[in-house]
């Protein structure tokens, strides 16, 4: 067996935390064959809660899982870790935006990010999945600056399997034969769903999902908004936030990290910009990466027409209002 992952997961006593914590101890992101040391962290009065959640993983015999760290202490939980889910953070309710967590949960990622510093190995690989989540990574990273700030990264899977699993409803395809959506910007209602790179396997053939789908109006309208807002509707649905499928992002987008995208095809997250796409440099925005050896790429080159442009820029602007924000709301 090879040598065991040390694994961060805060928040681990919540709602993602639940399926979250199941999902990596059996084996499905750092493989089956090795072996992790969960390090669980949540706030203190949650602690019996999260006794409960290491009683039912111990139960579940997981032949990956090693040990279980399950504390309050983010001294304890960060300590030579190699992977972080930063999940812990106050979810939203009916009638807000994401943004409006702001306020509440940046301040966690500051003191988060000064603990990773202090903490964890200089290689950890961090995923923001509480929101805002681009922002909270922004700053995250932010306070952990001898860790290199390409080892952050925040969540953007979840729009993106979302989208994938439209396009493939609407097909009458498998998921899997949807290849190549793309989630630009931000984990909010200005994120952009674009389909126009995309591919799809139908009858046998690979087309683009623009000739497949052949009708415009929907991929620029409804397909777009019901991407943007599917995190409303579950919530409105379940009086609770997405769950389950965002463990199962958390799950994808780190498995992605850990083992390489494949030929031909690349995955969306939050990551630093560098300026490509003529969006903001600095910000948490998300791009089309490729990735090997656990380092990450931009897709380049990709063609952005007048309309993708016109998307870009209304979700870059919200990137740079929530960063003044927040860095606004460290200060004080
Ligand atoms: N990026 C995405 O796609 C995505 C998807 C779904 C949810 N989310 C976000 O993930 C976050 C968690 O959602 P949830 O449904 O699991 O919420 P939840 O309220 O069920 O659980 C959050 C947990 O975090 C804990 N917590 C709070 N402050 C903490 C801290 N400082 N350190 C450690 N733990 C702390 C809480 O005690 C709680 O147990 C929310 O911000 C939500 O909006 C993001
Ligand atoms: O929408 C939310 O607030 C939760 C999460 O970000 C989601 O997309 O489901």
């Amino acid at each position: 067996m090879a040598e065991p992952v040390r694994v961060c997961i805060t928040g681990a006593a919540g709602q993602i935390g639940y399926s979250l914590v199941y999902m990596v101890g059996s084996g499905a992101v750092f493989g089956a064959d090795t072996p992790v040391i969960l390090h669980l962290l949540d706030i203190a009065p949650m602690m019996s809660v999260l006794n409960g959640v290491c009683m039912e993983i111990s139960d579940c015999a997981l032949p990956c899982v090693r040990d279980l760290i399950p504390t309050d202490n983010p001294e304890v939980a960060f300590k030579d870790i190699d992977a972080a889910f930063l999940v812990g953070a106050m979810p939203r309710k009916e009638g807000m935006e994401r943004k409006d967590l702001l306020a509440a949960n940046v301040k966690i990622f500051k003191v988060q990010g000064e603990a990773l510093d202090k903490f964890a190995k200089k290689s950890v690989k961090v995923l923001v999945v509480g929101n805002p989540a681009n922002t909270n990574a922004l700053i995250c990273a932010k306070y952990a600056p001898s860790i290199p700030r390409e080892n952050f990264s925040a969540m953007t899977r979840l729009d993106q399997n979302r989208a994938q699993a439209q396009i493939a409803q609407r097909l009458g395809i498998p998921v899997m034969d949807v290849k190549n959506i793309i989630i630009w910007g931000n984990h909010s209602s200005t994120q952009f769903p674009d389909v126009r790179h995309a591919s799809a396997t139908v009858n046998g053939q690979k087309v683009s999902v623009y000739d497949a789908i052949k009708d415009d109006s929907y991929l620029k309208g409804d397909f777009i908004t019901t991407v943007q807002k599917r995190g409303g509707a579950v919530i409105a649905a379940r009086r609770l936030s997405s769950a389950m499928s965002a463990a199962k992002a958390a799950c994808d987008h780190m498995k992605s990290i850990w083992q390489g995208t494949s030929e031909g095809q690349y995955v969306s997250m939050g990551v630093f910009s560098d300026g490509s796409y003529n969006t903001p440099e600095g910000v948490m925005f998300s791009f089309p990466v490729t990735i090997k050896d656990k380092k990450w790429s931009i897709v380049m080159g990709l063609p952005i027409d007048d309309f993708a442009q016109g998307k870009l820029d209304a979700t870059a602007k919200e990137l740079c209002e929530e960063r003044d924000d927040a860095i606004a709301a460290c200060q004080n």
